[in-house]
């Protein structure tokens, strides 16, 4: 299995942290905590949008989303990274982990193409904490992203630390600014 243990460390700060570098349209969508699913569809105006699974498996986390969800590293964790397009595009690339030991009963795995947050957002007892931005690209896709955050959710005793990088594919599309 692999370990993942020569993976970069990417580098995170709050939000608040990150502001003077973010242009204000950019800060609308970073420091948003609704769910972006939905506000992907509305700014698709009309664009199909998509769920599309890149990957789906367990293994261990990296060390800093270990360490974000206050697991050891050497603990099974559910693995899951997708794209979300909008008319075949991907705009977004989001990669979530969850302890292995929580998932017990939750279905995660059905889930498939449908968006994680539709159903994360109707949760009744949904708790989101607070959110991180990196410059860095993502290390499990090859793609050119203009920012990227994460943040950890909580419902029914799962954790589940949600890492989303928004791609200049989006930044060209809804004419915003590099950063
Ligand atoms: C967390 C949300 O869910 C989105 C859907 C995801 C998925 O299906 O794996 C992952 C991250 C998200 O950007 C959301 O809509 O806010």
């Amino acid at each position: 299995m692999q370990t993942q243990s020569c993976a970069p460390i990417a580098r995170w700060l709050p939000v608040t942290a990150a502001r003077p570098a973010m242009s204000l349209p950019w800060w609308r969508w970073v420091a948003s905590t609704d769910s972006l699913t939905a506000r992907l569809i509305a700014a698709g105006e009309g664009r199909k949008f998509r769920v599309r699974l890149l990957r789906q498996s367990i293994g261990f986390a990296f060390a800093d989303e270990a360490m974000a969800l206050g697991i050891g590293q050497r603990r099974y964790a559910w693995r899951r990274e997708v794209a979300l397009c909008l008319d075949g595009t991907p705009w977004v690339v989001a990669r979530t982990v969850a302890p292995l030991a929580q998932c017990r009963g939750q279905r995660l795995e059905q889930l498939g193409e449908r968006s994680l947050g539709s159903w994360l957002f109707q949760q009744p007892d949904l708790k989101r904490g607070p959110l991180e931005v990196t410059s860095q690209p993502p290390r499990f896709a090859a793609v050119d992203s203009c920012w990227g955050r994460r943040s950890r959710f909580q419902h029914a005793g799962l954790s589940l630390l949600v890492q989303e990088y928004f791609l200049t594919a989006m930044a060209d599309a809804l004419a915003l600014p590099s950063r």
